[in-house]
């Protein structure tokens, strides 16, 4: 691709200098090094661990032709054109979209952000299109979809790069719709920079990602950057329950919609009645039966339906595929056990998903059973979680079990330590700290009597458990199955 065409998404004042020859055509762009071949266009990107400008040397020695990049560097090089752009992160998003030819502007592409529900809302969406007939697609921490062709996920929103590419292959494969979660990493890191957006949805806000964002003003903020930069000609629709639900918005240039079970809003649902596999709700006003637990899910669905209808869909097709619906994969996946019991595997892995899976489960129950849950922390995450996860486990189970999560780079009992310090002498005397995750779902299978419920939180569809960067293969819903023998 020709050089300027390369850069037409940016614009002329976020061009600070270009040096070297401009009529260049390359042959391929990325911001890691060690992709580089003959022609390419290397971004230059300043990263949490390292800077991608101490590899322009290497980039250019492996046949870079092409260098932008956003802090001084050696420019002599007459054989290379470098071009310094104001913000690197910002500008590779535009390369990568012009690379592509604008996939996002051929799609129906629509952003989900907020601390939960965005896997869920994200993918039931895709869902909802399918069954319209529609070519669509999905991004999301579970699995990325071009139709029904599967591929896997390695974050919740992708690199620049690899989203732009994705966007390019539903477009080629016919996708009208494109769905994706909008993690507040990829708006603080600018990966969606470039990007022409649909519409924007916001779930809720609460505790996580405060080892990356510091504080929840900080996480608040990247979270509301997403709205901020949304076009006019976007929707947006934000739960007003949450009570940051309507700041998100507060500076948005797109058109404004909300969703309530509270409140007045322009899309409002009630639960009628909620049983052990499904709710009966009611949704601005039509009754319908749906296979979701969980006041939370409520949510979900309810944001599934504003964005359909702001689709332009019909009320009555949303609503009969909203009936149809199945929860996903590792999001509140019930198994029954041959001796009546019964045992949860779900994602929840913030103090907020936590007190909502259990608040679901208590629902159900009705006293007619105990709860126990088995629950872990992830490693190089958010250690300020890990006390009140604890506190909220207990208060609202009648035994714990506190063990592994993924401990990546940290030692698996010093996470459970962190977790115990949440519990008082009392509280303890619910808790039992078994690191082996393996170990500790046995041991509540053998706790539990008929009518009990077991909850085993925080990895949900992970099918592996990462320790010190090796991801062996481990899957909760696999393990339970096993232990009883189904
Ligand atoms: C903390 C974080 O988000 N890091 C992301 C970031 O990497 P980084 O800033 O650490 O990059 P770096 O290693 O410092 O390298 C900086 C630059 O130098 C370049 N480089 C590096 C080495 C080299 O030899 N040559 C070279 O050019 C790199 O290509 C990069 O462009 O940019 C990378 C490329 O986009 C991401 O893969 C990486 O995700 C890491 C692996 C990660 O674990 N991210 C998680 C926390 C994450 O993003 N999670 C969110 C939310 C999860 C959720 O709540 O669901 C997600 O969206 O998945
Ligand atoms: N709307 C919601 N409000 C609160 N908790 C929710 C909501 N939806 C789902 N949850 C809980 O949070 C967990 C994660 O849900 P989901 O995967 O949809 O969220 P997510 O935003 O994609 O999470 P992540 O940021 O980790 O990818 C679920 O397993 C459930 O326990
Ligand atoms: N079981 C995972 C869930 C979090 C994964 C994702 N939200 C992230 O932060 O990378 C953990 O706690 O390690
Ligand atoms: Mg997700």
């Amino acid at each position: 691709m020709e050089l300027q065409a390369l850069i037409s998404n940016i614009k002329s004042e976020d061009i600070v200098e270009i040096l070297g020859i401009k009529d260049v055509n390359v042959t391929g762009i990325t911001s890691d090094s060690r992709k580089v071949t003959t022609g390419y266009a290397f971004i230059a990107l300043k990263g949490v661990q390292v800077d991608g400008h101490d590899f322009i040397a290497k980039a250019i020695e492996l046949g870079a032709k092409v260098i932008i990049h956003d802090e001084d560097t050696d420019t002599s090089n007459s054989s290379v054109t470098y071009i310094k752009v104001k913000d690197a992160a910002d500008a590779i998003g535009k390369i990568a979209s012009a690379w592509y030819g604008n996939p996002s502007q051929k799609l129906n592409l629509v952003g989900v952000t907020g601390t939960n529900g965005k896997t869920t809302t994200a993918t039931l969406l895709y869902n909802v299109f399918r069954k319209l007939g529609y070519g669509a697609g999905l991004l999301s921490t579970v699995c990325n979809y071009v139709n029904d062709d599967q591929f896997p996920a390695t974050h919740t929103t992708p690199d620049p790069i690899s989203l732009n590419e994705f966007l390019a292959k539903m477009v080629e494969a016919g996708c009208e719709y494109a769905f994706m979660e909008v993690s507040s990493h990829a708006i603080h890191q600018k990966r969606i920079s470039g990007l022409e957006f649909k519409g924007g949805i916001f779930s809720n806000l609460t505790q996580d990602h405060l080892d990356y964002h510091g504080t929840m003003q900080d996480y608040l903020k990247a979270k509301k950057a997403f709205f901020d930069n949304l076009p006019a000609t976007a929707f947006t629709l934000t739960n007003v329950d949450d009570k940051n639900g309507l700041v998100m918005l507060q500076n948005t240039k797109a058109k404004k919609y909300t969703y309530s079970l509270r409140t007045l809003a322009d899309f409002k649902a009630r639960v009628i009645e909620k049983h052990f596999d499904g709710t009966a709700i009611e949704i601005n006003g039509r009754e319908l039966e749906v296979q979701f637990v969980g006041v939370f899910n409520v949510y979900n669905l309810l944001a599934v339906y504003g964005a359909s209808v702001l689709l332009g869909e019909d009320l009555e097709k949303i609503l009969i595929v909203l009936s149809t619906l199945k929860s996903v994969a590792g999001r509140f996946e019930t198994i029954r056990s041959k001796d009546g019991f019964t045992a949860i595997v779900d994602y929840a892995h913030t103090p907020d998903a936590l007190v909502n899976v259990l608040g679901a489960i208590h629902d159900v129950l009705e006293g007619g059973g105990r709860v126990i849950t088995v629950v872990g922390c992830g490693g190089n995450r958010d250690k300020t979680k890990r006390p009140i996860m604890a506190r909220e486990a207990v208060t609202l189970s009648d035994q714990v079990i506190l063990t592994s999560d993924n401990p990546r780079f940290e030692e698996p009992q010093s996470i459970v330590d962190d977790m115990v310090a949440g519990l008082d002498p009392v509280q303890m005397k619910k808790a039992l700290c078994i690191v082996d995750r393996e170990q500790a779902i046995k041991t509540a299978c053998t706790f539990a009597k008929p009518g009990d419920v077991i909850l085993i939180a925080g990895k949900g569809h992970e099918d592996y458990q990462d320790v010190k960067g090796v991801k062996h293969h481990f899957d909760d819903k696999e393990i339970v199955k096993n232990i009883l023998g189904l």
